[in-house]
């Protein structure tokens, strides 16, 4: 098999030519391990949806956890809004698959919690109460604000969860499988509540899914990750309009192309490690 290329087109798509995030041939290995991704280049445009897709183990969350700033590359490097990133950026924020709510604080301050994160631009109280409950109304939790997370659902959690990443304002939210948990008509409502937030929001998210549907229900582009080590085997610009539900067509097209690229990225990775012919 030929040695991966790495994309030259892995650049965010964005009107202005603007780019949140920009990465260019990172690589990365836990320790005593050997590399978990390399030579990977990645740019996220403006308020653009990136879904990063691929196998179980190629390296999704490991890269997510890089470019947010949580884990250092051993080579290469990552920008945000043009600066060096060496920590997770104030306008960043962060969702995953547990929503991780504090017990002890209701709804609104669990909301309001990403707003003390380090670095984060001091405003006073009017403003972080407005918000606050901006996100929490966004999200479909106006008048929840005193519920206890013990009084929520799974799916109500997850939209705490986004609440409190939105009230941060991020330029570029991480979501790391936000809705792999919920049940799936939750899981689809969460899919339309998050690009509509996004968009109202004006932010970028990078996504990381093992979900196909999810991704060609939400992204402006999929990237598929595959290999070991990882790299970015191939991409799609999608440009169904939303909501994508109403072209059937054009999504199986797509659905299609896609499950037969990660398919033959599963087979290949099996073909390397299946015995040769003449193994005994
Ligand atoms: N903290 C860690 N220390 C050592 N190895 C790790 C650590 N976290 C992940 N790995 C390994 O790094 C590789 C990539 O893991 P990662 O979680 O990034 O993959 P993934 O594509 O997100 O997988 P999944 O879809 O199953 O969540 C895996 O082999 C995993 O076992």
């Amino acid at each position: 098999m030929n040695a991966p290329q790495p994309l030259a087109s892995t650049l965010g798509r964005d009107p202005a030519g603007e780019q949140v995030l920009s990465a260019e041939r990172l690589s990365f290995a836990y320790a005593k391990a050997g590399p978990t991704f390399e030579d990977v280049s990645i740019g996220i445009g403006r308020r653009e949806i990136v879904c990063l897709l691929g196998g179980s183990g190629c390296g999704k969350s490991t890269l997510l956890r890089v470019l947010a700033g949580l884990e250092t590359a051993r080579a290469g490097a990552v920008r945000f809004l043009g600066q060096p990133l060496h920590q997770p950026h104030p306008r960043s924020a962060l969702v995953f698959q547990q929503a991780s709510l504090l017990p002890w604080l209701n709804v609104f301050d669990n909301a309001s919690f990403g707003l003390d994160f380090k670095h984060q631009p001091a405003i006073d109280a009017a403003a972080r109460k407005a918000r606050v409950q901006e996100a929490l109304a966004a999200v479909g939790l106006a008048g929840r604000e005193q519920a206890w997370p013990a009084e929520l659902s799974g799916g109500q959690a997850q939209r705490v969860a986004l609440a409190r990443a939105l009230a941060r304002e991020p330029e570029l939210l991480f979501a790391d499988e936000p809705f792999s948990a919920l049940d799936a008509i939750t899981r689809a409502e969460m899919q339309r509540l998050l690009v509509e937030v996004v968009h109202r929001w004006h932010a970028a998210v990078l996504l990381v899914t093992h979900d196909i549907d999810e991704a060609i229900l939400v992204a402006d582009r999929i990237l598929l990750m595959a290999g070991k080590p990882g790299h970015i085997h191939r991409e799609w610009a999608v440009d169904i309009p939303h909501p994508r539900e109403d072209h059937p067509a054009a999504v199986t097209t797509l659905r299609m192309q896609v499950l037969t690229a990660l398919r033959a990225t599963a087979e290949g990775a099996a073909a390397t490690l299946a015995p040769a012919p003449n193994d005994s």
